[in-house]
């Protein structure tokens, strides 16, 4: 990373509620009762993220910890609640909706499962050809050899364009999701568990896709996994989510070596076999608690085994503890 030249996409206090419990009709009609409230899911909680171009940044964290709802306010497919969007400089959502459409075609999302994000009933000609033609940037004359060109860029073999996305494998799949994404042209590609459907010697092949292809096409990506291993092979730098809050954020190899926030201790901890195969974060101690209704201080405190007064207090500000290493702990001072 260079920290010198300007992020490619910066997320700059971005928080995410989501009002539950009560659907859009009642909420018209105002019917609900006196005992009824709503509830809200505090989903992304005040992150800050900078993406340079040519990095890739791996998101990891527990189940619900709003790693999604996190890239889907990157892609603009959320709205946030609050805080701002930057992309090459410029503060994206105060653009008319034509022309962020437009200016935020340069990011493009992966999604975990293509089989739910491809259209059934379309072949993958329109799939992979209708946005560049809709967005002008190929004809409706060159389609077919456009998209003849993507099949051929991730893997697939360029005869197959006249098939519907039940005719494919899973790894197929996959790869036409990604020949999808590409077809806009996109500088940055965020990829929510763009594997974890997938067997693990498919995912091996397509991760090894996604690092050609960050080499041929100079993409930078934001990486979206529950799975450490997966984040290990990939990533330049590591961003660990808790709840809703980055607790921390440093150089991939740092992250692994010499961890310093509590919670990625115990993740690691949790994960002692890192090289064999998927690693699950499911045995760091304690139940997550809801994100209802959040610890007060840091969330982490309830599980932490370093818990002080201090914890349950005061939310830890994300401190930098070593160059390009930041933690959010109490025990840093
Ligand atoms: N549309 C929604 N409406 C209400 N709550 C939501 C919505 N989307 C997400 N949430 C809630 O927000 C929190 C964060 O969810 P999110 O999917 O971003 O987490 P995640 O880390 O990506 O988890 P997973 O890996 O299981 O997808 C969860 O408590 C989830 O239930």
């Amino acid at each position: 990373m260079n920290t010198l030249t300007q992020p490619l996409l910066e997320l700059q206090h971005v928080s995410k509620r989501f009002v539950k419990g009560l659907d859009a009709a009642a909420k018209i009609a105002n019917v609900f009762g006196a005992g009824m409230k709503e509830e809200v899911v505090h989903a992304v909680d005040d992150v800050s993220l900078a993406v340079y171009p040519g990095e890739v940044v791996g998101l990891v964290g527990e189940s619900g910890c709003g790693k999604s709802t996190l890239g889907r306010m990157a892609v603009g497919l959320h709205s946030m609640t609050f805080g701002t969007r930057w992309w090459k400089g410029e503060e994206i959502d105060k653009f008319a909706p034509a022309i962020r459409r437009r200016k935020q075609l340069g990011i493009q999302m992966i999604f975990q499962d293509p089989y739910a994000s491809l259209n059934p009933r379309m072949r993958v000609h329109d799939i992979v050809g209708e946005a560049p033609v809709t967005h002008g940037m190929v004809s409706a004359s060159e389609q077919k050899d456009y998209v003849e060109g993507l099949l051929q860029r991730v893997g697939l073999d360029p005869a197959m364009l006249r098939r519907f996305p039940h005719q494919f494998s899973g790894g197929q799949r996959a790869r036409v999701g990604i020949a999808r994404a590409l077809a806009v042209k996109p500088e940055f590609l965020i990829c929510d568990e763009a594997v974890a459907a997938l067997d693990v010697s498919i995912q091996a092949q397509v991760l090894n896709l996604f690092i050609r292809l960050r080499d041929e096409m100079n993409l930078t990506y934001l990486f979206i996994s529950h799975d450490l291993g997966v984040v290990k092979h990939l990533s330049d730098r590591v961003v660990i989510m808790y709840l809703g809050r980055v607790v921390e954020s440093a150089p991939a190899s740092e992250v692994f070596a010499c961890a310093n926030h509590p919670y990625t201790v115990a993740l690691l901890t949790s994960a002692p076999k890192l090289e064999v195969k998927k690693i699950e974060f499911m045995a760091v101690h304690g139940e997550i608690p809801s994100p209802l209704n959040p610890p007060t201080g840091c969330h982490f405190h309830p599980r932490c085994p370093h818990a002080m007064p201090r914890c349950s207090a005061e939310r830890p500000i994300l401190k930098e503890i070593a160059p390009q290493h930041f933690s959010a702990c109490h025990l840093n001072g």
